[in-house]
This record gives structure tokens, C-alpha cells and sequence, in this order.
């Protein structure tokens, strides 16, 4: 049953406790819940996920990732845990903690082998999102990131209307046609009451390997105006770099890629925590 008084968005939610749907899981004492959507897929929300998780880790908060895109779990590989299984105690699962103390809960740590397919309907996949909330054994977290499927379906309306997200990171790229379907995920969270707090814009820009020049790649460039339109603040921007691919190898940002990374995602993870200070 639903009680106000250990659900980590009481005070922020809207919901009154009769009609609110979600469950609380008496293991986990979470702070801050919060998603990371899109709306539009392959932009780079599971990566900005994963860079944030890290950034925060980084200032000594305590932090957990949700895979929530179960039929394309990618933060496992993203984390460098895709040999890790998540095993059952009685009816709660553990979640797979990394080398930093992140706590991850993905499909594909209870899949037998990461490249079957989950074939499963909309209801059955909700019930999963459900259950990643319900019976992790999250413990004790500052923020609890959770990486939202792509698109304004089925299971994003699960996320939103059964797990107590506090808000929403957009993530977003610089092209029109992407801003107008982040623009309806902004609107679907409207719809259900959850806050967006603001925007990462990934694959912004890529800088000349020569000069270091900033090349904008996509001419029809509309951030401000997507910004404007939706009254949202831009957190960060990162480049289009194959840095992004070494994501899984480093798990402190020591190494100088790492330290790039940082320094693109760190104005967003500052921007968080304030945001809840
Ligand atoms: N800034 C970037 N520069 C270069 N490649 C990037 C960047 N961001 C993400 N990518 C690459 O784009 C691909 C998609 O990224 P990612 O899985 O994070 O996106 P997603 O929005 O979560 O996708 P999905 O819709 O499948 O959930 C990955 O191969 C990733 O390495």
C-alpha cells in the first residue's frame, strides 16, 4: 500500500494518497529519484545516465542506476558490469554495485545471455520497471537515477505514475526534429505532474582534432529556441567525441578522457544538487 510518509517525494508530489499508485519497498530510503528521458531514441540518454551517476558519485554522494529500458538494456555494458549477474534473496534482488559504489539494477542481470531478446507485451514489461522499485534492495541512496525507456508509451507512464520520481533530466540533441519529440516528453511529464528540472544536450558540437576549433555539426541548430519555448535551463552540453565510448573502461575519471567527460557533465550534476538543496 502507498504511504505518504516513507515515499521520497513527499512534499513535491502531487498526488494524493488515495489515488496515488505507487508502492513503497521498506529497503530503500531515497532521496532523490530521478529520470533520465528522452522521448527520442539513440541520443545518448543511457550514456548521459551513466556520466551523471559517475559525476555524482565523484562528489561523494551515495547513488543507483535503474535501467528502465528493458528491451534495450545498455547501462550494464555502459558500466562495464555486463558479466555481473543480480541474484534473489527470498522475494527482494540485489542490485550489482560497481567499483565506485554505484548500485545497478538491469534486465540483463538476470538475463542468461545479454543478446536474447526480450519478447515481452507493454504490461509485462511495466510489471518489470515495477518490480525493479518494488524488490531491489536499493538501500540507501542520495539519488537514484533511473534511465528511462525511449518514447512517451507504456512504460515511461509506468515509471512516472508508479515510481516517485521527484523529477526529470531531458536529454536532447541539437536537430528539430529531436527537439519536437523531446518536446512531447516534456509535455508528458507536464500531463502527470512531474517536474523537468533541465536539459543536457549531447553530440552539441565536435571539436576540430587540429585546430580545437567548435564546429557545430547540425546548421539548424535550435536550442534556444527549444529552451525558450519550454522554459527550461540547458545544464550542459557535450560534444560528439569517441570519448563516449571509453565510458565503461574508467571508473574514477582518472584517466584524461575520463577528466573530459567529467568536465562536460559536471555543470549538470552541480545543477541537480542544487536543485534539491
Ligand atoms: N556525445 C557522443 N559522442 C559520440 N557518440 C555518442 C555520444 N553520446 C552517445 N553516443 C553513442 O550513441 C549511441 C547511443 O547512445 P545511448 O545508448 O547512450 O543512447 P540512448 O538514447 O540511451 O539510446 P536508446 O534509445 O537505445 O536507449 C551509443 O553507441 C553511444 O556510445
Amino acid at each position: 500500500m502507498s504511504n505518504c510518509n516513507s515515499c521520497p517525494s513527499k512534499g513535491t508530489c502531487g498526488k494524493s494518497e488515495d489515488s496515488c499508485g505507487i508502492q513503497n519497498n521498506v529497503n530503500n530510503k531515497i532521496k532523490h529519484v530521478i529520470g533520465v528521458m528522452s522521448g527520442k531514441g539513440g541520443v545518448g540518454k543511457s550514456s548521459m545516465s551513466v556520466l551523471l551517476a559517475k559525476a555524482l558519485a565523484d562528489m561523494g554522494y551515495q547513488v543507483g542506476i535503474m535501467d528502465a529500458d528493458i528491451t534495450g538494456p545498455s547501462i550494464p555494458r555502459l558500466m562495464g558490469l555486463e558479466r555481473e549477474k543480480a541474484y534473489g534473496t527470498n522475494d527482494a534482488i540485489q542490485p550489482v554495485i560497481d567499483k565506485d559504489g554505484i548500485k545497478v539494477m538491469s534486465l540483463n542481470f538476470l538475463m542468461e545471455d545479454e543478446n536474447q531478446p526480450v519478447v515481452w507485451r507493454g504490461p509485462i514489461v511495466g510489471n518489470a520497471v515495477r518490480q525493479f522499485w518494488t524488490d531491489v534492495i536499493w538501500g540507501e541512496l542520495d539519488y537514484l537515477l533511473i534511465d528511462m525507456p525511449p518514447g512517451t508509451g507504456d512504460v515511461a507512464l509506468t515509471v512516472l505514475q508508479n515510481i516517485p520520481v521527484n523529477g526529470v533530466v531531458m536529454v536532447s540533441t541539437p536537430q528539430p526534429m529531436v527537439s519536437m519529440i523531446v518536446s512531447k516528453a516534456i509535455n508528458m511529464c507536464h500531463q502527470v505532474e512531474v517536474p523537468v528540472l533541465g536539459v543536457i544536450e549531447n553530440m552539441s558540437y565536435v571539436v576540430c582534432p587540429d585546430c580545437g576549433k567548435r564546429i557545430e555539426i547540425f546548421q539548424q541548430k535550435n536550442t534556444e529556441d527549444f529552451l525558450k519555448e519550454n522554459n527550461l535551463e540547458l545544464w550542459a552540453e557535450l560534444p560528439m567525441t569517441p570519448s563516449i565510448n571509453m565510458i565503461h573502461q574508467d571508473d574514477n575519471f582518472d584517466s584524461e578522457t575520463a577528466k573530459e567527460m567529467k568536465a562536460w557533465i559536471q555543470p549538470a550534476a552541480e545543477k541537480l544538487v542544487e536543485k534539491f538543496k
